[in-house]
């Protein structure tokens, strides 16, 4: 079990000026895993995903990388360069360039210097922007500009690019946040798709999208783990119940019948 340990945080903590954040918080990522973290406002699900991906520096605890990788003092770009992408909430895409120059400037970003010197055949290039496009759901819009598309596509694109890098993790903050239904159930087909490949943690308010698509549930509470387990196992404990999924009913309620 632990072989296929991707990414490993034990015991981390996170203070902010001597408020703790997250205390003592594990968590155990597999290969080809997709993993949803959800807990109530304030949990530290977003300080977690800060510190795997090296913005937020833990007080105490490690991460590992790989199996073998202490990530714990490494700087973000390091990180991202061992394989660790993260996508904020708000698109990071250039929106005058059309939807597939974006993603030849996400490609050309991985390859970096030496690209320029051992580029590889402008035909391959175009057989994995491609096959990126199809992925990302957008073939037919390769020549809209990218500020042009829906909210839901902006999101799909930004995935595309990050993917383009070819993380061995993805780490995705509330993804479908503002999306259609339509758009929301798109999102997790993508997100289960790129779990055949690479792991992925996905922090997530949105319980019905988490219901649909999610095998294994982290929760926490108060920068602590509260539960983990599957959905059913999640819902059925009492202090989950108490502490999140009690208080997100009513929200659930006010949003479905918004
Ligand atoms: N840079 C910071 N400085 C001080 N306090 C912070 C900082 N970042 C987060 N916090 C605090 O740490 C706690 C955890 O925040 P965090 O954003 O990780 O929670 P979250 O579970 O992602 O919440 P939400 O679902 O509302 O986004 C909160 O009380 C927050 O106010």
């Amino acid at each position: 079990m632990k072989e296929s340990a991707i990414l490993q945080c034990d015991d981390v903590t996170v203070e902010f000026d001597g408020f703790k954040a997250v205390r003592g918080m594990s968590l155990q990522l597999l290969k080809g895993e997709l993993r949803f973290l959800i807990g109530p406002n304030g949990a530290g699900k977003t300080t977690m995903l800060d510190v795997i991906c090296g913005k937020v520096r833990p007080s105490s605890g490690k991460v590992t990388f790989g199996g073998k990788v202490d990530i714990t003092r490494k700087k973000e770009h390091q990180i991202a360069e061992l394989g660790i992408g993260r996508k904020f909430q708000a698109p990071s895409i250039f929106p005058s360039m059309t939807v597939e120059e974006n993603l030849e400037i996400a490609m050309r970003q991985k390859r970096g210097v030496f690209a320029t010197l051992f580029a590889k055949t402008r035909g391959e290039d175009r057989d994995r922007i491609g096959g990126q496009l199809q992925m990302i759901g957008l073939p037919d819009k390769a020549s809209w500009r990218a500020g042009g598309l829906s909210h839901g596509e902006k999101q799909w694109l930004e995935i595309g690019m990050l993917l383009l890098q070819e993380p061995e993790v993805l780490l995705l903050d509330e993804p479908v946040a503002g999306m259609t239904d339509k758009e929301t159930d798109k999102t997790g087909e993508l997100l289960r798709e790129i779990a055949r490949q690479r792991s992925v943690v996905v922090v997530e308010h949105d319980m019905a999208f988490v219901r649909s698509f999610a095998s294994k549930v982290t929760v926490m509470h108060e920068g602590r783990l509260l539960k983990e387990g599957s959905m059913d196992e999640v819902q059925a404990d009492d202090r989950v119940a108490e502490v999140y999924l009690g208080k997100r009913r009513d929200a659930d309620v006010s949003r479905s019948t918004a």
